[in-house]
């Protein structure tokens, strides 16, 4: 069985964050694997208090898992600090990981910031040259491009520029667009259009943390990036479309959608 690893919050709620992954790795079809940076108190409606975990504590997480069980994929979400950020780095280039799939979470669809203003920088300069693919949504490629994203136009010129300065592919995703959710990925001097129509729901807590963790599922199972993207997108819509109403915010998704176990195939 192909593995994945995920670096990510704990959001309490189940509905974001390592949750989120754990739950869209199994569906996938891969075995999931887990390394907190940090424990958020979170619910629908927002997040109370965050605590972080020793760079330590996380690089004893991180080594227990490659020396055991090499993980096929890894997916980074939610890291708080320059000093965590830099641990991850660390030990990923000294394990010479490979499809890294860098989710660059900086608030939660509630708002609240889950990333230190300082560590911005420090994720760019650390974390983006490692990555095979970054998933930013409309406001982290602004903050990441340093560009202001207006159309579909503005997310392609926003994607090259991240790509170029960076070295990675990039996956501009639309959920923030006014228009459908349609993700656009930069990949070796490429951009390609994942389009998806806009599901009328207000239930979208943890799609970005879903969202990377299906790439990264479908990387470790071999199939290429734009084969992964295309079926973490898949995924995606299918899980909003199920349609499940939880909370009194902006609830999660239904992750149990897929009985006949469609998406946990392998690459052929
Ligand atoms: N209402 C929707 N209908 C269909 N697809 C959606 C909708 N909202 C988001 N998506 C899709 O979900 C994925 C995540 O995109 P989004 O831009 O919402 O990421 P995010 O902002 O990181 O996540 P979050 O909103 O949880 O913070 C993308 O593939 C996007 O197109
Ligand atoms: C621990 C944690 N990690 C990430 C997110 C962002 O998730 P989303 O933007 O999908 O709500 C979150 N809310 N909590």
């Amino acid at each position: 069985m192909r593995t994945a690893l995920s670096i990510a919050g704990s959001d309490s709620s189940g509905g974001a964050g390592i949750q989120a992954d754990l739950k869209t790795m199994t569906m996938n079809g891969v075995f999931a694997m887990s390394a907190l940076t940090a424990l958020t108190a979170q619910n629908t409606t927002g997040v109370t208090a965050v605590m972080e975990v020793t760079p330590q504590f996380l690089q004893n997480q991180i080594d227990a898992v490659f020396e055991d069980i090499r993980p096929d994929a890894v997916k980074i979400g939610m890291v708080a600090s320059s000093e965590l950020i830099r641990t991850i780095a660390q030990r990923l280039r000294a394990y010479e990981a490979a499809n890294i799939v860098v989710d660059p979470v900086m608030a939660a669809t509630s708002g609240a910031r889950l990333i230190k203003e300082e560590a911005i920088e420090t994720l760019k300069e650390e974390l983006l040259p490692l990555a095979t693919v970054v998933t930013p949504n409309i406001p982290e490629a602004e903050i990441l491009s340093g560009e202001t994203i207006h159309n579909e136009d503005g997310m392609v010129a926003a994607a090259i520029k991240i790509s170029e300065m960076y070295h990675c592919a990039v996956l501009c995703k639309g959920g923030h667009s006014v228009n459908d959710a349609n993700d656009l990925l930069y990949v070796d001097g490429k951009a390609r259009w994942f389009t998806g129509r806009r599901i009328a729901t207000s239930n979208t807590h943890g799609t970005g943390c879903t969202l990377s963790s299906a790439i990264a599922s479908n990387l470790a199972k071999g199939f290429d990036l734009e084969t992964s993207v295309q079926r973490a997108k898949d995924y995606i819509s299918r899980a909003l479309s199920a349609n499940l109403d939880l909370g009194k915010g902006s609830g999660p998704m239904n992750h149990a959608f897929d009985l006949s176990g469609e998406f946990a195939k392998e690459a052929e």
